[in-house]
């Protein structure tokens, strides 16, 4: 039996907001990466195109693709607004559609946004301690809705990969928006 992978998980350590150790691979992700998922490309343009809206630690403990495997991740999304929308991930649905996903609140508050294939979408609220299951076929997204760092951990498969195409195209069917100081859904 091989025993490659079965004991590398006291090198990684985690708390509410970072994942740390040898393995951890880690992602930025700036306005320059997002210009095209934000309503208001016009004020996502005059801004510093340098500055991070989020960014993840990855644990990838397996190769991608690796059938039965599963992948661990922190993510923290900065607090901040690109005209009145807050600032999100890119969001995706998965590359092989019936893969699902945990993802769980660790600090800060936010909404999860949940997408059918038929563009059908709902929201839960992310913050610490809560646990949300995200089935396959459901595009997520999550956007920081208040003023402090909103971190979330999550565990997907190693082989669901990543369909960001179909969400640059097409984006969600409904956004956060700030108006006169408190969030609302929009529908596109
Ligand atoms: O990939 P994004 O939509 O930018 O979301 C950021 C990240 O959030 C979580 O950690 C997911 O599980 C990752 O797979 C994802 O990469
Ligand atoms: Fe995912």
């Amino acid at each position: 039996m091989d025993f490659k992978y079965g004991n590398p998980t006291p090198e990684i350590v985690f708390d509410a907001k970072n994942l740390s150790g040898k393995p951890i691979e880690k992602i930025e992700r700036k306005i320059m990466d997002l210009n095209m998922i934000f309503k208001d490309k016009g004020a996502s343009e005059t801004m510093d195109q340098n500055q991070i809206v989020y960014e993840v630690d990855c644990y990838f403990p397996v190769e991608n693709d690796t059938e039965g495997g599963l992948f661990f991740g922190i993510t923290r999304i900065k607090p901040g607004k690109v005209g009145d929308e807050y600032f999100m991930t890119k969001g995706h649905f998965h590359s092989n559609r019936d893969r699902g996903e945990f993802y769980w609140g660790l600090e800060g508050e936010g909404q999860l946004l949940l997408m059918d294939e038929k563009r059908r979408a709902r929201t839960e609220v992310i913050k610490k301690g809560s646990v949300h299951y995200i089935p396959g076929y459901i595009a997520h997204r999550v956007v920081n809705t208040g003023d402090t760092e909103l971190s979330f951990g999550a565990c997907w498969p190693s082989d669901a990969g990543h369909d960001y195409a179909s969400i640059e195209e097409k984006g969600f069917s409904i956004r956060i928006v700030q108006k006169n100081g408190e969030q609302h859904i929009i529908k596109e």
